[in-house]
């Protein structure tokens, strides 16, 4: 039986040992979700010239003549859209400009269309008005050419997408996603048993790991024979990078999942977790491939999949050489707590804003069979082994939208 932390390491030890995601291009419309495989620098400068930031008139400063008047006239002549190529600025005129456009070379000038006024193809602005490079987004000013855009390893969403199609890339290179096979095992889920049960586990883990980017395939064993749980775990090691099993991995007399793995030759890297819940949590290997061993309880499932098996995913997927923990947030405890001597407690629980503080709060029903308690809840706490929480002390949790 393995501590939180131990069995952590464990894990940080076995991503490393696994091959490289392999790289694949997709089109940047599909890259929402995928992690970029490596860094991608600018191609050209951004902006691409310089550009106009306002719908108004160009000019050049120095052609304006200080005749000792308050307000200058300069005679009206070109006409500038983005999209234009302009013809070089006319010496001792202004164009009229849009957001976007082009700068006429020669030009260093532009005035917003609102403090001006025109009248016969004469433009009247005042002096105090104008300044070299005024409304004016400078060639490169957000980056220059060859610039590193992105890194490796990076996921993708419409931030990043954005960004590349500024630069016109229309393919990216990303990893390939993560084969997960999910098994769930167990006698009540048969319409046939005389008092079945809904099987919670496999939709609850398909959603999960779908949401982190993996290809899930799911198999669900409805009886409690070694015979069929045996076939299944071995046609999906054959497809999948990792596995997951839910139930069956306790010390009932149907709980075949440990036997099965050792009859096909798994090597079993630890047995137990000094955790709450999710005690009887066992991680294995068969061939290449981890195999975690989930207790069946949905609610311990739940929380070993975030705990564990999410961070693990990450770490293959994303191609970190440690495993990747979920940034955690900081707030008061609306509650008192003591987590077990010997094991490390997740809690559900909400968290909400006072004031300038964050409040974590506890939902209703946290047994490890329960479901209703993550329905209602923002993210997980986690206490260290024999820590007493009081009312109003600092904690910490991940919340389950930066996961
Ligand atoms: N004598 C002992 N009994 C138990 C121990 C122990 O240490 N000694 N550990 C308990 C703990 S902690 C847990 S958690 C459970 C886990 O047991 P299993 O992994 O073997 O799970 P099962 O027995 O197959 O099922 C337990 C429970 O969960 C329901 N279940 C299972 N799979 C699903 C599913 N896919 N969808 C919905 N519900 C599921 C199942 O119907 C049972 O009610 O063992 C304790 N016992
Ligand atoms: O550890 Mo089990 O998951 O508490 O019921």
């Amino acid at each position: 039986m393995v501590s939180y932390e131990h069995a952590q390491r464990i894990l940080s030890a076995l991503v490393t040992t696994l091959p490289a995601p392999e790289v694949e291009y997709v089109p940047i419309h599909q890259a929402d979700g995928r992690v970029l495989a490596t860094a991608l620098h600018a191609l050209s400068p951004r902006p691409e010239a310089d550009i106009s930031a306002m719908d108004g008139y160009a000019f050049c400063c120095a052609d304006i003549v200080d005749t000792g008047q308050a307000r200058c006239t300069i005679p009206l002549q070109d006409y500038v859209v983005a999209g234009d190529q302009p013809a070089p600025h006319n010496k001792g005129t202004a164009a009229t400009i849009l957001t976007g456009a082009r700068l006429p070379t020669g030009a260093d000038c532009i005035i917003a269309r609102e403090r001006v006024e025109v009248h016969d193809g004469l433009l009247h602005l005042a002096l105090s008005d104008i300044a070299v490079g005024k409304n004016i987004r400078r060639v490169g000013e957000e980056f220059a050419a060859g610039s590193t855009l992105l890194t490796a390893s990076q996921k993708l969403d419409w931030r990043h997408i954005a960004l590349l199609v500024s630069q016109n890339i229309k393919q990216v290179p990303v990893y390939r996603p993560c084969r997960v096979g999910v098994i769930a095992s167990g006698a009540e889920f048969a319409l046939s048993a005389p008092d079945s049960r809904a099987e919670i586990n496999t939709p609850l883990l398909h959603a999960m790991l779908t949401r982190q980017g993996a290809t899930v395939t799911s198999r669900i064993v409805r009886s409690d024979s070694r015979e069929d749980l045996q076939a299944a775990i071995s046609e999906l090691a054959e497809h999948s990078d990792i596995l997951v099993t839910t139930g069956g991995i306790s010390v009932g007399q149907t709980d075949n999942v440990l036997p099965v793995m050792e009859q096909l030759g798994a090597a079993c890297l630890f047995r137990r977790a000094k955790i709450r819940p999710g005690k009887p949590f066992t991680l294995m290997r068969l061939g290449p491939v981890p195999i975690f061993c989930l207790p069946g309880n949905p609610g311990a499932t739940a929380m070993c999949a975030q705990v564990f098996v999410l961070p693990f995913l990450r770490s293959w997927m994303e191609h970190r050489p440690t495993l990747a923990l979920f940034p955690t947030i900081q707030g008061r405890s609306s509650f008192s707590f003591s987590a077990l001597s010997d094991a490390t407690g997740f809690m559900p629980v909400t968290y909400a804003q006072s004031g300038k503080e964050g409040v974590f709060s506890l939902v209703p029903s946290q047994g490890a069979s329960d479901v209703l308690c993550f329905s209602r809840a923002d993210g997980i706490m986690q206490v260290p082994p024999g820590q007493a929480i009081e009312i109003g002390d600092w904690c910490s949790a991940t919340l389950f939208c930066s996961v």
